[in-house]
């Protein structure tokens, strides 16, 4: 995240940091978001047939053992069946991780709360990005999880010529576009966004930043539109 802000501890608990295996030790690669006990969203980007994954949750500053960390293998990942890796202008990005347990839900580990199939934000719509993604474009990870508010910039101001133009697509979120955004480290990560009845919901899975620097103007972090994707979701819970 650049220029964000250290997020109050646990303050987001269904943040989760997937890590893969390198050698004899596990390394921060992406975010994720908690979707049930068993279950955990991230995107399809963050997935490579070739690794070994953790999930970490309740998790607040990487470098340090804080009892307060659950930590699990995955029983199953299952990434959108239309990803592309060629194609992240395609959308889709998007994947599900089964937990080989169920994690245990306390005050500082807890599910989200997903929107309602097809709700779409309006422009200017106040959300927060979180993740250890960089600090700054090729800048270091963080320790503590970050947060930054990013507003919701609607598809038609988004798809703008001079802005993503059609790189973006409906099935996509843009949030931000200012000296604020994800950055690499942070895919896979929730876009979280307060409702009027005060709960907090994921509209985004953190996808794209421009490869010309991670907070370029006129080009908001992308995400996966979680209500584009209810059914499927729910689908793949159901079956695997
Ligand atoms: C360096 C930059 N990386 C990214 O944006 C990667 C996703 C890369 C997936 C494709 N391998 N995502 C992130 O860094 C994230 F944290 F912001 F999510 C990038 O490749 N951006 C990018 C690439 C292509 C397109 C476009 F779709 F337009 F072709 C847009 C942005």
């Amino acid at each position: 995240v650049v220029n964000g802000e250290d997020a109050k501890a646990y303050s987001w608990p269904w943040q989760v940091s997937l890590q893969y295996l390198s050698g004899s030790s596990y390394y921060h690669t992406c975010g994720g978001t908690l979707i049930a006990p068993n279950w955990v969203m991230t995107a399809g980007h963050c997935i490579s047939s070739r690794n070994t994954y953790r999930v970490v949750l309740g998790e607040y500053d990487l470098t340090k053992v804080e009892n307060s960390e659950q930590i699990f293998g995955t029983a199953d990942i299952i990434v959108h069946p239309s990803w592309n890796s060629n194609c992240v202008a395609c959308g889709n990005d998007i994947a599900l991780i089964k937990l080989e347990r169920s994690v245990i839900i306390n005050d500082k580990v807890q599910p989200a709360c997903l929107p309602d199939p097809g709700a779409v934000l309006p422009n200017n719509y106040s959300c927060y990005i979180s993740g250890w993604g960089r600090l700054y474009t090729n800048g270091p990870l963080p320790s503590k999880l970050q947060q930054a508010l990013l507003p919701v910039v609607d598809h038609s101001v988004c798809s703008r010529s001079d802005w993503w133009g059609s790189s973006v697509k409906t099935t996509m979120v843009c949030a931000g576009g200012d000296i604020k955004s994800g950055c690499n480290g942070d895919s896979g990560g929730p876009l979280n966004c307060k409702s009027s009845n005060g709960l907090w919901y994921v509209h985004g899975v953190t996808s794209f930043v421009s490869s010309y620097g991670c907070n370029t103007i006129q080009k908001p972090t992308v995400f996966c539109r979680v209500s584009a994707f209810i059914s499927w979701i729910n689908d793949t819970m159901t079956r695997y």
